[in-house]
């Protein structure tokens, strides 16, 4: 059990529960290919069965970590942040950000987008999950929306998302680690059939990095 006072700064957002962090390049999406430090919160209660950072999900197994700390230590490495998790909107982003703006760091966030929307962000992936929807703001601010396939029926989920999204939200299908041998060529044929969307790999595991 965490302690009464840590609790409190948690709910401020001034201490978060960090299960890792590390500087490699950006795999998927847009800004795939770029390097970056990310920044892993634990914390998920949204329960994707294929999720790839099971151990991120148990908020309490991740140390309390102060957000002064935690920027501190990202302005040695990279620029450009990306908050992940977990769900980093589990938690109030506020601190986090503006700390991170104020050094000049440029912050993209990961998210399922399923809690109120919190922080400053320049750049905004929205990955949606059956499970626990978008709230609306979320919908609003993407930058970027990031449909995971591991099923057929995903194409149609994509087509509902899609269209909850701003219209220069860019738009992709991002085969399911596991399924990816099945569901590739038909994501190809899918984007060649349907051009508003595009291709994201999970570039980072066939690059070996983390
Ligand atoms: C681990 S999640 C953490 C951030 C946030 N909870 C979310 O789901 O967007 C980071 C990204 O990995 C994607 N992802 C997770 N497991 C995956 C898998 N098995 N195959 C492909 N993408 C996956 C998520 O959809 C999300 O875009
Ligand atoms: N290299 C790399 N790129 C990523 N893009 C999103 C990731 C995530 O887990 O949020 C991720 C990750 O874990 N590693
Ligand atoms: S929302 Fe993200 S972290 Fe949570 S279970 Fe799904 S993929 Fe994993
Ligand atoms: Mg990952």
């Amino acid at each position: 059990m965490i302690k009464t006072e840590t609790q409190t700064l948690v709910a401020k957002g001034l201490v978060l529960p960090l299960m890792e962090e590390f500087y490699t390049i950006q795999g998927e999406g847009y800004h795939k290919g770029t390097a970056a430090y990310f920044i892993r919160v634990g914390g998920c209660d949204v329960g994707c069965h294929w999720c790839d950072v099971k151990e991120s999900w148990n908020a309490e197994t991740h140390p309390p970590t102060a957000v002064e700390h935690i920027v501190e230590n990202a302005a040695k490495y990279s620029d450009t942040i990306v908050v992940t998790g977990g769900e980093p909107l589990t938690w109030n982003m506020e601190p986090l950000t503006s700390q991170l703006k104020a050094k000049g760091m440029q912050t993209h966030i990961e998210t399922s987008g399923a809690y109120a929307v919190t922080g400053h962000w320049d750049w905004f992936c929205l990955s949606p999950k059956k499970m626990k929807l978008p709230v609306e703001q979320a919908y609003k601010v993407a930058n970027e929306l990031k449909v995971i396939v591991y099923n057929h029926h995903d194409f149609q989920f994509a087509e509902e998302q899609a269209s909850k999204v701003g219209k220069d939200c860019i738009l992709y299908l991002q085969p399911e680690w596991s399924k990816r041998d099945k569901m590739i060529p038909a994501i190809v044929d899918y984007v060649m059939e349907h051009p508003k969307w595009k291709v994201s790999l999970q570039t980072h595991k066939y690059l070996n990095i983390p």
